[in-house]
C-alpha cells in the first residue's frame, strides 16, 4: 500500500492528511490523485466509503493559491448534508495550507451564508439551487474557478439537476478542470462527460463487485404487513451500534419513527419536508450516538460518512439498483465491517435479482427471526450480564440476602426470576403502518417511460431506464423561482413525492 508521501503532494497538504490520521492511500486515491494533479479532466469511480472525497480534495487543494482571496474551486453535491460534510472534509485537508471552504446549501439563512462568504473562502461546497441563487445575487463569483467537482454526479443527473449544473458551469472560465465522482457510473453519465468534460480520463478501481466485501448482505422474504415486526426483531437480535433504516416515502419515514419510538427504540427521521435546522440536528444527534436509529428517505443514501453505523435496513426496496449500492454503503466504511438487511415482498423478487445483477454479488436469504428466538437472544444477554457480575465478584454485598432467599425458595425459581428482571422483553405494542404497494415491476425492454426524465433520458437501459425514478426536485432547493419559466422546469416540478 502506498503512502501519500510517495506522490507529488506538497508538504502542507501532506501534513493535513497526516493529521487526519490517514496513513496509506486507498486505491482510488492512489490512482486519482496523480491523474488529477496532472491537470486532466477525470471520472472517478470507486466503492462507497473508500475515500473519494480526499481523492478529489487533495489535488484540488494542492492547486489552490491560499493568498488569492478568490473562489478557485467548487464542489457540487446532490444533498445539503453532503455539501456540509464535504465542506468539513475539505476544511480539514486545507487547514495547514490555509485554504478555506464554505458550504452553501438550501434551507439555511442566506444572509448567514453571505456573511461566511465575506471571509473569502477559496472553495465552495454547494447544492446546485442555492449556488445558482448566490450567483444571481452576485454573492458568489465563479470567474476564477480552476477546478469544478461533481460529487455523486450520476445522482445529480437522476435528480434532473443537469440544467442547473449547465447554468453553473457556464459561469466558469473555459480553462478549468472538471472532476466527476461516484460509486456508481451508469452509462448515461457519458451525457455529462460529453457535455462538460474534455477527453476525461476514466479512473475505475478494479473490483469484481460494486459493493464492498466487508458488508454482509442479507434479505428477508416478508409480507408487507410483517415488515415492522421483523424490523424490531432484527434490531433486538442484532443490537446495532447505529442503524439507518431507509423507507420509500416521507410519510413512511414519519410512521416508522413513530412506531419505533412507541416500541421503545431511540429513533429520529430525516427527509425533505423536515426543516433544515432540524435535519442538521437529527444528523448531529445520530453522529453523537444520542439517537440509535436514523430513519431516512434516499436523501441520506449518498455520500454520508457517519462512523459507527453497523447496520443498514432497506425497509422498502430502493427505486433502482444503484440506490441500493449507495444506501448499504452508509455502513462498512473505511474498512469497517457492516451488515445490510433488505426487506423483499414476494412480488418484488425481480428487483432483488436486478440488484444482484448490478452488484455482481449474491444476497443471502435470512430466516425471519421468531419472537421466541428474539426472547432467547435477549435472555442470553441477561445471563451473560449475570455471569460477568459473578466473575467480577460484584455480588459480595448481596450474599446474605441471597442465602436467605435460597433457604425459602427453589434455586431455579430464584435465578429464573433474576433473569426475567434483567431481560428487556420485546415490546408488543401494536404498530400499524400504512401499507405501501410493492415496487413497480420492471418494464419490458423498449417500453421506457420517460415521463419523469429530464432531457436526454432513457439511455440507461434495464431497470434504471424504466423511467420510474420518480424524483422530487425539492430536496435541496427551496429557491427555484429563477428557473420556473425554463423549459422543462414545470414538468419536473410535478414529479412525485418519494424522493426527498
Ligand atoms: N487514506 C485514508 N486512510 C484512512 N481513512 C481514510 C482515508 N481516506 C479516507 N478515509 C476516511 O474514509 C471515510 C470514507 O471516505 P469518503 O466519505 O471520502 O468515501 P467515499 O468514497 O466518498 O464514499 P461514498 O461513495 O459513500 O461517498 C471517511 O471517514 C474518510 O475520512
Ligand atoms: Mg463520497
Amino acid at each position: 500500500m502506498k503512502t501519500f508521501s510517495e506522490l507529488n503532494i506538497e508538504n502542507d497538504v501532506l501534513k493535513a492528511v497526516e493529521n487526519m490520521g490517514f496513513e496509506t492511500m486507498t486505491p482510488i486515491q492512489a490512482e486519482a490523485i496523480p491523474t488529477a494533479i496532472a491537470g486532466k479532466d477525470m471520472i472517478g469511480q470507486a466503492q462507497t466509503g473508500t475515500g473519494k472525497t480526499a481523492a478529489f480534495g487533495v489535488p484540488m487543494i494542492q492547486k489552490i493559491d491560499p493568498n488569492n482571496p478568490n473562489i478557485q474551486g467548487i464542489v457540487i453535491a446532490p444533498t445539503r448534508e453532503l455539501a456540509i460534510q464535504v465542506g468539513e472534509e475539505l476544511n480539514r485537508i486545507g487547514q495547514t495550507k490555509g485554504v478555506k471552504t464554505v458550504p452553501v446549501y438550501g434551507g439555511q439563512d442566506i444572509n448567514r451564508q453571505i456573511k461566511a462568504l465575506k471571509r473569502r473562502p477559496q472553495i465552495i461546497a454547494a447544492t446546485p439551487g442555492r449556488l445558482l441563487d448566490h450567483i444571481r445575487r452576485r454573492t458568489i463569483k465563479l470567474n476564477n474557478i480552476e477546478t469544478a467537482v461533481l460529487d455523486e454526479a450520476d445522482e445529480m443527473l437522476n435528480m434532473g439537476f443537469i440544467e442547473d449544473i449547465e447554468a453553473i458551469l457556464a459561469e466558469i472560465p473555459q480553462e478549468h478542470q472538471t472532476l466527476l465522482f461516484s460509486a456508481t457510473m451508469p452509462k448515461r453519465i457519458q451525457l455529462l462527460a460529453e457535455k462538460f468534460m474534455q477527453q476525461p480520463e476514466i479512473v475505475r478501481v478494479k473490483s469484481k463487485e460494486l459493493t464492498v466485501d466487508h458488508i454482509d448482505q442479507y434479505y428477508y422474504d416478508v409480507k408487507e404487513n410483517q415488515k415492522f415486526d421483523v424490523l424490531c426483531r432484527s434490531l433486538d437480535i442484532e443490537s446495532p451500534d447505529l442503524a439507518i433504516v431507509f423507507g420509500r416515502t416521507k410519510k413512511r419515514v414519519d410512521e416508522l419513527v413513530e412506531g419505533l419510538m412507541k416500541r421503545g427504540y431511540s429513533a429520529e427521521g430525516i427527509h425533505g419536508d423536515i426543516p433544515q435546522v432540524k435535519r442538521e440536528k437529527v444528523i448531529r444527534r445520530f453522529k453523537d450516538q444520542a439517537t440509535d436509529i436514523l430513519v431516512a428517505t434516499d436523501v441520506a443514501a449518498r455520500g454520508l460518512d457517519i462512523s459507527g453505523v453497523t447496520h443498514v435496513y432497506n425497509f422498502d426496496l430502493p427505486q433502482d439498483p444503484e440506490s441500493y449500492v449507495h444506501r448499504i454503503g452508509r455502513t462498512g466504511r473505511a474498512g469497517e465491517k457492516g451488515s445490510a438487511y433488505t426487506f423483499v415482498t414476494p412480488r418484488e423478487m425481480d428487483h432483488l435479482k436486478s440488484i444482484e445483477k448490478l452488484t455482481k454479488r449474491q444476497i443471502d436469504k435470512k430466516p425471519i427471526p421468531s419472537y421466541e428466538a428474539v426472547l432467547e437472544g435477549l435472555q442470553e444477554g441477561a445471563v451473560e450480564q449475570l455471569r460477568q457480575t459473578i466473575w467480577a465478584n460484584e455480588g459480595d454485598d448481596y450474599r446474605e440476602a441471597a442465602k436467605r432467599l435460597l433457604s425459602e425458595e427453589e434455586a431455579v425459581d430464584v435465578v429464573s426470576s433474576a433473569i426475567k428482571l434483567l431481560t428487556k422483553e420485546p415490546s408488543q405494542t401494536p404498530v400499524k403502518l400504512t401499507a405501501v404497494e410493492p415496487l413497480r415491476a420492471k418494464k419490458a425492454k423498449g417500453q421506457h417511460n420517460n415521463r419523469n426524465r429530464g432531457r436526454g433520458g432513457g439511455q440507461g437501459g434495464g431497470y434504471k431506464g424504466g423511467g420510474n425514478r420518480n424524483r422530487n426536485q425539492n430536496q435541496n432547493r427551496d429557491n427555484r423561482r429563477h428557473r420556473n419559466n425554463k423549459q422543462g422546469g414545470q414538468k419536473r416540478n410535478q414529479q412525485n413525492q418519494n424522493r426527498s
